[in-house]
């Protein structure tokens, strides 16, 4: 009983912690510090270890498998999909997934110094690439830019580092490269040319803000965990218990599969869905 109140406090304390990242709301961090120093690490180091041991489930799941759990279980209304994302390369590798690992890029003008990201991306990371808010667009292309902002130098480094994957919201160049490498790359769009003249980038694992075609501003957090295939990337944000979903997502793909066999034998495909759906409630 004691341990759970602990734990909840922690990630309680966590969740502040990391809204208020750069908010200058130190106190929450002093705080946090306390209760680590005080023991609760072992409760976080413990649900860490749990984290970590559903990560390979996750190639057994696709980004339409997350979006269900997030819409059922959660009720996130989009499922985490971040729209009009296509994959480009690296399609052998099956599901992509990895925490994020992200990379802020701002007009080449701005006042903050360009920094070196892709000599740390940590290994098993998803390498998030997004530009500032001005220079998104709600509609295609998604963004204003025409330059690329990533290319096959970058891919060849992220793969030696052991990324996962990459995602760009923006434009990539040196398609044949990625697929030569075979390391996945997602992205809005292609170019050609380098993007020093535009944009360079200015931050690492700080959050991105990313304008989604129906207007809604999706925050993609460092650390928040993304699933990518033929169909896209969706994001499951770090404050979900990663083995809960993979839970839940397991029951619900056991109930489909019921469904299916029932389809190919004549069974009215709503008749099935209701019957072997009904007893996932008490999954949620
Ligand atoms: O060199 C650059 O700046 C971008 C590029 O094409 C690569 O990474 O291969
Ligand atoms: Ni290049």
């Amino acid at each position: 009983m004691l341990r759970t109140s602990k734990a909840s406090l922690v990630r309680f304390y966590s969740k502040l912690l990391s809204r208020s990242a750069g908010t200058g709301l130190n106190v929450c961090k002093s705080v946090v510090d306390g209760y680590i120093q005080q023991g609760f690490v072992r409760t976080l180091t413990q649900s860490n270890r749990l984290n970590r041991m559903s990560y390979s489930q996750f190639d057994e799941l696709t980004p339409c498998d997350v979006s269900d759990g997030l819409l059922n279980k959660y009720k996130i209304d989009n499922g985490g999909y971040l729209p009009n994302l296509t994959q480009w390369s690296g399609h052998s590798r099956g599901t992509i997934h990895g925490k994020a690992y992200t990379v802020l890029f701002a007009p080449a003008n701005d006042t903050r110094p360009s920094v070196n990201y892709i000599d740390s991306v940590p290994p098993g990371a998803f390498l998030v690439i997004g530009l500032v808010r001005d220079l998104q667009l709600a509609y295609a292309p998604y963004v204003s830019p025409t330059q690329a902002i990533y290319g096959g130098l970058m891919s060849m480094r992220a793969q030696y580092l052991k990324a996962a994957g990459t995602l760009v919201f923006g434009r990539i160049r040196d398609l044949q490269e990625h697929r030569k490498l075979d390391h996945p790359v997602f992205s809005y769009g292609l170019g050609s040319c380098v993007a020093k003249a535009v944009v360079k980038p200015v931050g690492i694992n700080v959050p991105l803000e990313i304008l989604a075609s129906n207007g809604e501003v999706e925050i993609i957090k460092p650390g928040d965990y993304m699933v990518g295939d033929l169909n896209g990337v969706v994001k499951i944000p770090s404050e979900i218990e990663l083995g809960s979903l993979v839970g839940y997502i397991k029951k619900s793909i056991e109930a489909d599969e019921l469904v299916s066999r029932d389809i190919e034998n004549g069974r009215p495909a709503k008749e099935a869905q209701r019957d072997h759906r009904a007893s996932l409630k008490k999954h949620l």
